[in-house]
């Protein structure tokens, strides 16, 4: 057989294969570049410095990346309530899976910003005072929505614009997770009236997963999800501890200690004490 040739060897691709002339798929308006399409401009130019220690600008876009992912995950578990309201549990997971994988995400993002040594952060860290993580709204959103409504929170944050404000409060009036999955519950037939009811009716799907199967891959896409938040506590606090040590935080916390006192939180301890009674 005569040998394959290969149709690209040597040539050079000619001009017009790489910009064509003519309209091509979907260029009507030829109004899009990648650049325009992604803001490029505005997003790229959103790195202000306050120092010029070489290690601000990976400070800066670690939170930003947070932020952005932040968003994302606010829009996915939004969705998946809403799936969860309709009775649409294959969605709510799709979704929840995917939130899932994001999360992996910011937890092994932290170590990229490990790579900066405490003498090189300390470069600029008396700067940043009195901001801190601890007034990201958007996380603050993402525990609410979760099921983790604390008010006290709105009390402790320092100059929230009225449109963070009011996002919050927001969130503290919309159902959560845990209620559109208490629906679920009751869409199936299961009895959810009280917390022992959601627990005797967990104890039912979990052992008859042939009848319950979507509700019990369900409650345990709940749990990943709130076991990967627990880990991110868990691996920022010991990223702080590594970098602060006992140190104060910018944010007029004791810094690592109120973080450890946080570590204990859970979203849907019913479904953590479920284990117990298997
Ligand atoms: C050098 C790296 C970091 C250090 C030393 C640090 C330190 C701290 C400290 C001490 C607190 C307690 C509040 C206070 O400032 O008094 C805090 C809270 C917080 N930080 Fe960080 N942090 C770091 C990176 C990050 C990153 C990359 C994120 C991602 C968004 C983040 C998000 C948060 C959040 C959301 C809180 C509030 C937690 C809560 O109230 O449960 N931090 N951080
Ligand atoms: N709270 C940190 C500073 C810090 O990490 C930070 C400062 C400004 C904006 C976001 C931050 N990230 C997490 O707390 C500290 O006490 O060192």
């Amino acid at each position: 057989m005569a040998p394959h040739p290969d149709p690209y060897a040597g040539e050079v691709t000619p001009d017009h294969e790489i910009s064509p002339p003519s309209a091509h798929f979907g260029e009507d308006g030829a109004r899009l570049t990648y650049g325009t399409y992604l803001r490029l401009a505005e997003l790229l130019d959103q790195q202000r410095l306050e120092t010029d220690a070489h290690d601000e600008l990976l400070f800066i876009t670690i939170h930003q990346v947070y932020e952005l992912w932040f968003k994302q995950l606010l829009h996915e578990l939004e969705a998946a309530r809403q799936a969860m309201f309709d009775d649409r549990l294959w969605w709510a997971r799709h979704l929840l899976n995917r939130v899932h994988e994001i999360e992996r995400i910011l937890i092994e993002q932290v170590g990229v910003l490990e790579t900066m040594t405490p003498q090189d952060f300390l470069q600029f860290r008396a700067r940043l005072a009195p901001a801190s993580g601890f007034q990201s709204v958007q996380f603050r959103e993402l525990e609410f929505v979760s099921g983790a409504k604390d008010a006290a929170f709105l009390r402790r944050f320092r100059a929230l614009t009225e449109a963070e404000e009011e996002r919050l409060l927001r969130r503290l009036e919309e159902p959560t997770l845990w209620d559109a999955f208490v629906a679920v519950l009751r869409t199936h037939d299961l009895p959810a009236g009280t917390d022992a009811d959601i627990s005797a009716s967990l104890r039912i799907a979990a052992h008859d997963r042939g009848g319950y199967g979507d509700v019990w891959e369900l409650a345990e896409a709940l749990m990943t999800h709130d076991e990967l938040s627990a880990g991110w506590r868990a691996r920022h606090v010991t990223m702080v501890e590594r970098m602060i040590g006992t140190k104060t935080g910018t944010g007029g916390s004791s810094g690592a200690s109120y973080l450890r006192s946080r570590l204990d939180l859970r979203f849907y301890p019913l479904l953590w004490e479920l284990r117990s009674w298997l």
